[in-house]
């Protein structure tokens, strides 16, 4: 007999909705307040789309005489949706382990930066590495977060910084995101620092007049997929003028705006973005009020990595201010050669403790508003009918648990699901 439908997960102690009508994106009380359901099932059908979810009785009346193709028992498990990370830079060749231990010693990133380190040490060994390693290198870190629960992410180019490189580093991104049932936005940031030897003046009309016309191409032809465009405003970087004329070239093509801004120094990169119409600005952690008041008012969300100003030693950005003037906050990983976590239930964990949001907030801007920050949150970022059939199910009796053991999310996890697919399933799992 043919089934109905391809997964049941039922049972479940709670099933974390996190919202229930529809909300592209939750702010406030929104996400102070998530929508759970005790004693819950979810239903996916055969096109990966979410068919059901409620309460385990009144499901298991409603489809007693449904087939499926596999069924979960989830007594005693928590069922969240997959995380999305809204932050990642996953390509690239050569660690910075080195570089570690002269910032544990005392080396600013700038400084590092400006004496060829940084960003640079990493471009020259991405510029030398072939395609195969990339890739290789990708799959290993994609896999490392599909383990931690991420079921969506954002990966961008930018250890390029000249066409070449740049498009053998997208060209990746899009064969990770053809063969791995990982979800993709793709991110082309070939403006992520000055290459060496030229002015920022000369980049940026390299990134204008050769590098966007190229990728543009490539788009047409049907060989790549680029969601995002990002500049690194930053003062010695890209100044805000070169990041207005990147950017606007970047909507114009049809890219979304999501770029890296007020990181080491207030640069007024919120105001530009709200002004440009930008859907998400990362970092974030020298903003200003005014930043801040134009962030809210634009629902441009602020994309917050708590790993950065934790491994920098920087201040936090203050998520709270931004919390309540209304800012839509998502959060990112910003794993990279210089904050090497793969693990948003790490990160939610540093945004509880270091940033001062709650458990539930935390949860809210690692789903649905990380999943509004790579304009996804359609089809991603919680747990409701119609929507991608992303979750997790992790073992413990309170959802919350994920956030609270820090560092344990290999003991937690018990499956991960995409599309209704078992994706990754560990059964070494025990009761703790
Ligand atoms: N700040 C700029 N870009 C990255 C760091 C990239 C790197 O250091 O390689 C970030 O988001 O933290
Ligand atoms: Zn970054």
């Amino acid at each position: 007999m043919s089934s109905n439908f391809k997964l049941l997960v039922k049972n479940a102690k709670q099933v974390v909705l996190v919202c229930k009508n529809g909300e592209r994106y939750l702010t406030k009380d929104g996400m102070q307040n998530l929508a759970v359901i005790e004693n819950g099932s979810v239903i996916i059908g055969h096109d990966g789309l979410i068919k059901a979810v409620g309460n385990a009785e009144s499901i298991e009346a409603q489809f007693r005489a449904a087939v499926f193709d596999k069924v979960l028992d989830a007594t005693g498990m928590c069922v969240l949706p997959g995380l999305v990370d809204a932050h990642t830079h996953p390509v690239w060749a050569g660690d910075r382990v080195h570089e570690f231990a002269m910032k544990l010693a005392g080396a600013t990133y700038m400084q590092v930066h400006e004496a060829g380190g940084g960003i640079h040490f990493t471009v020259s060994h991405t510029c030398a590495a072939s395609p195969e390693s990339l890739l290789e290198g990708l799959r290993g870190r994609l896999e490392r977060m599909l383990r931690a629960g991420t079921t969506l992410a954002e990966c961008k180019s930018g250890y390029g910084l000249e066409l070449h490189t740049e498009l053998k580093m997208l060209s990746v991104i899009e064969a990770a995101r053809r063969n791995m049932p990982i979800g993709i936005s793709s991110t082309y940031c070939g403006a992520h620092a000055v290459p060496r030897g030229k002015t920022m003046e000369e980049a940026t009309e390299d990134v204008l007049s050769v590098q966007l016309p190229a990728i543009q191409k490539q788009i047409a032809a049907g060989n790549l997929n680029v969601d995002n465009i990002d500049v690194f405003c930053e003062r010695g970087v890209f100044d805000l003028s070169a990041t207005r004329r990147i950017l606007q070239a970047g909507k114009d093509m049809g890219l979304n705006i999501n770029f890296h801004g007020d990181e080491l120094h207030p640069m007024n990169s919120a105001q530009l973005g709200a002004q440009l119409g930008a859907l998400a600005i990362s970092h974030l952690e020298e903003v200003t009020d005014e930043g801040i008041a134009a962030m809210a008012t634009t629902k441009t969300s602020a994309v917050l990595l708590p790993t950065t100003a934790y491994i920098l030693r920087l201040p936090c950005p203050r998520a709270r201010d931004m919390l309540d003037a209304g800012v839509i906050v998502s959060l990112g990983s910003d794993f990279n050669p210089n904050a090497y976590c793969c693990s948003m239930p790490l990160v939610m964990h540093l945004a509880c403790v270091t940033l001062q949001m709650s458990m539930p907030e935390a949860l809210a801007a690692a789903t649905i508003n990380a999943a509004y920050a790579l304009k996804r949150s359609h089809s991603h970022g919680s747990l409701e009918p119609t929507k991608q059939g992303d979750l997790l199910i992790i073992n413990a009796p309170r959802w919350e648990h994920l956030i609270y053991q820090f560092g344990s999310h290999q003991e937690l996890i018990r499956f991960v699901i995409i599309k209704g697919n078992i994706v990754y399933e560990n059964d070494k799992v025990l009761d703790l």
